[in-house]
């Protein structure tokens, strides 16, 4: 279970000209949601909304200005180890090494989380089944078409079986056929015979919250302006269509 409150993160920069001028920029106000076990929570946002920031803070890969994140009841500090065993992370950059394997990459991050060789080959193999990636897992990545990326990233994020999987916009690139699968592989991931992991995942794609969210965040200009079901939302905006009640939820 994932728990963020009042979230705040500003990038300040300094500009060469004018010299010493400083441009701030307010990424994230005041975040707030829970994300619970067996559930899939969205974060819903347009373009530079946040979403990505929150993510990466969420993560622990970046440190948050105020505000608090905890996994599974323990408090996320940017950079330290306690909780990223907790997690799985699939980044917007899919990060994977192109001179390894999509084998290697998987493994070697099982090793990095602690598991022996044979225990991260045995994860890995098993993952590759769930993603229908057999054919993918003794090839180089250098040149991976972005579903082939996007499985392989996957199965690295899952190495260590997380409770919790943090998703930043996984079906970027992806074709029907690739994110169908995925959704299918998402819904097993919260079932119970998919171990009732926690699933968050940031998007702007509307049909893919109808389709796949429990829970939606709907995330504006840094801060949390609405949550609860697709049905909540439509009723809270009094709207028939999801995207006229993201866009009065969002933008009213
Ligand atoms: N490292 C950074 N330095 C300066 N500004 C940043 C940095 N990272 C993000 N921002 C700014 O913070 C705001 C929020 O960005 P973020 O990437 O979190 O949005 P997002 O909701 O993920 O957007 P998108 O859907 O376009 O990916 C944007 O205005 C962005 O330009």
């Amino acid at each position: 279970m994932i728990i963020v409150e009042q979230l705040s993160k500003q990038f300040v920069r300094e500009a060469a000209w004018p010299r010493r001028s400083k441009s701030v920029v307010q990424a994230v106000k005041d975040i707030h949601f829970s994300a619970a076990d067996g559930v899939v929570t969205g974060l819903l946002g347009a373009n530079g909304a946040g979403k990505t920031t929150t993510l990466r803070m969420i993560a622990a890969l970046l440190p948050a200005d105020s505000g608090r994140v905890l996994v599974d009841g323990v408090q996320v500090e940017a950079g330290k180890q306690a909780t990223q065993a907790r997690m799985g992370v699939l980044s917007d950059a899919r990060g994977l090494y192109p001179r390894l394997s999509a084998r290697e990459n998987i493994a070697y991050y099982g090793v990095l989380h602690g598991m022996s060789r044979d225990e991260a080959n045995e994860r890995a193999t098993a993952l590759a089944d769930a993603l229908d990636m057999r054919a993918l897992m003794e090839r180089r990545c250098e040149g991976f078409s972005q579903g082939e990326k996007m499985k392989t990233a996957l199965a690295r994020a899952l190495v260590h079986d997380p409770q919790n999987i943090i998703l930043d916009e996984p079906t970027n690139g992806l074709d029907v056929l690739a994110t169908r699968a995925l959704r299918e592989f998402l819904a097993w991931l919260k079932s119970p015979a998919g171990g009732s992991k926690c699933i968050l995942f940031s998007t702007h794609i509307m049909q893919e919250v109808e389709r796949l969210c429990d829970h939606v965040v709907i995330v504006a200009g840094g801060e949390t302006v609405a949550q609860g079901t697709v049905a909540e939302l439509l009723n809270q905006a009094a709207e028939n269509n999801f995207e006229d009640a993201f866009v009065k939820l969002a933008f009213a």
